[in-house]
């Protein structure tokens, strides 16, 4: 049975769901969160990551400062990431929002799940992130379908030295393994490591089609039902 490793914003679920929802969710919380919880051991770790990489920040208004630009910035880094994540468990909890899956993701998902299939996620999220997002999905909780859960403390989804590891603990050999993104660079690195690939062009993501070129070889599809993994 095929492998099928997952990525979440613009593939599963909206841009605009983690743009328009959680982002902004995490910047207004995250002053009073980090008053809270900054002496938290857990918590601290990531503050103290992301003040030493920026020549030393040595007050947390600051730390909340830079980690809300990079809130605005889209930056994909593992600290802000954690940080998110656990700021949207509160969230998730409190029945403030519920996760966005597209309906044809989480049919495919199930269907799949039910053939035999394992089904991973990698995503820029942190792993404790991806669960509460999967556990939270708006038709009901999709956690259980998901055997491994990736994020970027394995490395970057632009590096393919980050699919040769998942590869590897995934424990099959890397042809066996599927990897859907919106994203070329993350397509493309996923297979120079040898994974198969398809591109999710979502009209909704994305209005203007990426045809030809844009894609890179990758197949594109305009969602999930247009995927067969094959065997
Ligand atoms: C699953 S947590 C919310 C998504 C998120 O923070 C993110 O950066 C998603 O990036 P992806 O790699 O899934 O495109
Ligand atoms: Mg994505």
């Amino acid at each position: 049975m095929k492998h099928i490793l997952t990525d979440i914003e613009g593939t599963t679920s909206s841009i605009s769901f983690v743009k328009d929802v959680l982002f902004p969710y995490a910047r207004r919380a995250l002053p009073g969160f980090v008053a809270e919880h900054g002496h938290e051991p857990e918590v601290r770790h990531w503050l103290d990551q992301v003040a030493a990489e920026n020549g030393g920040l040595c007050q947390d208004a600051m730390i909340v400062e830079t980690l809300q630009g990079w809130i605005d910035q889209d930056r994909k880094h593992t600290a802000l990431k954690a940080l998110q994540g656990m700021i949207w468990r509160w969230g998730y909890e409190h029945g403030e929002y519920r996760a966005h899956f597209y309906p044809d993701a989480a049919e495919a998902l199930r269907r799949w799940h039910a053939a035999g299939h394992v089904i991973s996620v990698y995503s820029s999220g942190s792993v404790p992130a991806q669960k509460l997002f999967f556990a939270h999905a708006e038709g009901g909780d999709l956690s259980g379908l998901v055997s491994h859960w990736f994020d970027t403390e394995i490395g970057g989804k632009r590096e393919a030295g980050s699919y040769r590891c998942i590869v590897d603990t995934l424990g099959v050999p890397a042809g066996q393994v599927l990897f859907l993104s919106d994203v070329v660079e993350e397509l493309d690195a996923a297979r120079d490591a040898g994974l198969d690939t398809v591109l999710l062009d979502r009209r909704q993501d994305y209005p203007r089609p990426r045809l030809d070129e844009a894609c890179h070889g990758h197949r594109r599809v305009e969602d999930f039902s247009a995927i067969r993994p094959g065997t």
